[in-house]
């Protein structure tokens, strides 16, 4: 494994919209936070000039703001009624490789094919191992680009089928975008690692990673792509108002497994995910450590005394936070929910920077605490998770230099112990700081230097997820308990593919 954190990505597709190219930039735009690496638009259009089906691409390393910031582009080169759309965080295959920015778009004996892909493969190596027994050449050291081998080389003779037999072969976690010349193909693994949604523009579906891409546009909410389904956007479907669905058998043994920690810190609050609105599901772990670290447990509570200060780190722990004053207030502490940090907004995700000297200055620049705030008060800082413990060294520094009477932080999930193998990219398991302290809270505390520290418990989160979304689906905590739903490679190296 590299040093590099690395988390998820952001798909959007649309089917027959004459502002294909501009929604998917939108959407792109709002799904940002699941991917800063690099941006790209595949968009699909017959060109009668040339007597062909063609697909014009635009994409490159940065965010969707620059990489798209000649609007150029879109009047002169990504033409057409369908598009599709990745903000790209890797897992598999170098972040400076060029050759790994997605989408992909190739052309094979049936047309023209174009893909984005959310997730990770488990049976990578496997794959390329075969694939370059045969012969094959590759473009990239992506994971995502076997897809389109496997693709290519069905036997099959529609792209359906051929998508079909590819997707018997993969494993792991895969929510797809595939734009062929006819169709937008919407697929998400059997576990539903990663969440994907259908909604509605004008008359056009349109799908997206999550659905605050949707409300960016203007776009309905129709439903989730179904754990295992995959959907046909064509014409016909267009017509019928009815995609056709095929379903991916789950393996043996295994049932849904969505990742829980989208719920926890990925997805942004306005999104619907899994069924249910994250900032919903926030709440009620927020309010899960009120029932698990009672105020009078955390801090030395004195009813009548200076009123105990909760803070959030904005913004990901926002809800979280408001969850857990909310029930404290109701039982009877007289707490108040407060910003005593103020976040720099021009600063991205922290914890997905490449090298630590990097995510030490991003920490330092983000935040600044609210001295008026803070000072002579009891502090309860609630924040969605510690990976490494970088922000929360520099913040209870910063938070220490405005005088509070006592420091205590909350985390609305539990220890991070296990690297994910399934599209999110933790650093390598001794990086983790519950893995240096051996689990040990009360050294973890003192190392980013609180006076106390208290995490959610594993049962916690899963019955607070459940309690706020009662879905039949189950979810993967493998991160926090090892328990690993689908079978992963431990000895897989991010780069281990690339040529320089
Ligand atoms: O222990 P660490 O290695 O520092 O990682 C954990 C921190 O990183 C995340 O925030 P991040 O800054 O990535 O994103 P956000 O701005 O969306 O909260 C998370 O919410 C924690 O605050
Ligand atoms: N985080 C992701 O979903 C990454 C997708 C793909 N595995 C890549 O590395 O490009
Ligand atoms: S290991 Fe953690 S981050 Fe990865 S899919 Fe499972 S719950 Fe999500
Ligand atoms: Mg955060």
């Amino acid at each position: 494994m590299t040093d590099k954190p690395h988390d998820y990505c952001g798909i959007f597709g649309v089917y027959n919209h004459p502002e294909a190219a501009i929604l998917t930039y939108y959407g792109l735009h709002a799904l940002q936070h699941r991917g800063q690496e690099s941006a790209g638009i595949v968009t699909s259009y017959y060109d009668i000039n040339k007597g062909r089906y063609v697909m014009p691409m635009h994409k490159d390393f940065g965010l969707v703001l620059s990489v798209f910031d000649d609007s150029k582009v879109f009047k002169k080169e990504l033409i057409g009624r369908s598009a599709i759309g990745h903000n790209r965080y890797s897992t598999s295959g170098s972040s400076k490789n060029p050759a790994n920015i997605q989408p992909f778009r190739v052309h094979y004996r049936n047309g023209n094919l174009a893909i984005g892909h959310n997730g990770n493969l488990t049976n990578a190596r496997e794959l390329r191992e075969r694939f370059r027994d045969e012969g094959v050449l590759f473009q990239s050291t992506s994971d995502t680009e076997l897809i389109l081998h496997l693709i290519s080389h069905s036997q099959k003779e529609t792209v359906v089928d051929q998508v079909l037999d590819a997707l018997n072969q993969i494993e792991g976690a895969y929510c797809l975008m595939i734009l062929t010349d006819e169709q937008l193909i919407a697929v998400r693994d059997p576990n539903g690692f990663r969440p994907l949604a259908l909604g509605m523009i004008d008359d056009s579906y349109t799908v997206a990673s999550e659905t605050c891409a949707f409300d960016i546009i203007g776009a309905e909410y129709i439903r989730d792509i179904e754990p295992g389904e995959i959907l046909i956007i064509d014409r016909e479907a267009d017509v019928n108002h009815e995609p056709k669905s095929f379903y991916l058998e789950p393996k043996p043994g295994t049932g849904s497994s969505q990742c829980i920690f989208e719920y926890v810190y990925f997805s942004r609050p306005d999104s619907k995910i899994f069924g249910e609105n994250v900032d919903k599901i926030r709440r009620n772990l927020g309010k899960q450590l009120a029932k698990e670290h009672p105020m009078d447990q955390v801090i030395n509570y004195v009813s009548g005394e200076n009123r105990p200060i909760v803070i959030s780190v904005p913004d990901s722990s926002n809800t979280a936070a408001i969850g857990y004053a909310h029930e404290s207030q109701k039982n009877g502490y007289d707490c108040k929910y407060d910003i005593g940090l103020i976040r720099n907004h021009y600063v991205g995700r922290t914890f997905i920077s490449p090298g630590q000297k990097q995510r030490d200055q991003k920490v330092r620049t983000k935040f600044n605490p609210v001295r008026g705030v803070l000072e002579g008060r009891s502090v309860i800082i609630v924040d969605d998770s510690i990976v490494r413990g970088t922000t929360s060294r520099y913040l209870v520094d910063m938070i220490r230099e405005a005088n509070p009477k006592e420091v205590h932080f909350l985390v609305s999930s539990p220890p991070i112990t296990h690297p994910c193998f399934y599209g999110m990219d933790f650093p390598d398991p001794d990086e983790l700081i519950a893995n240096k302290f051996n689990g040990n809270t009360e050294a973890i505390a003192k190392e980013i230097g609180v006076d106390s520290l208290r995490y959610l418990s594993p049962e916690g989160l899963v019955s607070a997820v459940k309690e706020a979304n009662d879905s039949h689906h189950s979810y993967c905590t493998a991160c926090f308990t090892g328990d690993y739903p689908v079978p992963v490679n431990f000895g897989v190296e991010k780069e281990e593919n690339e040529i320089v």
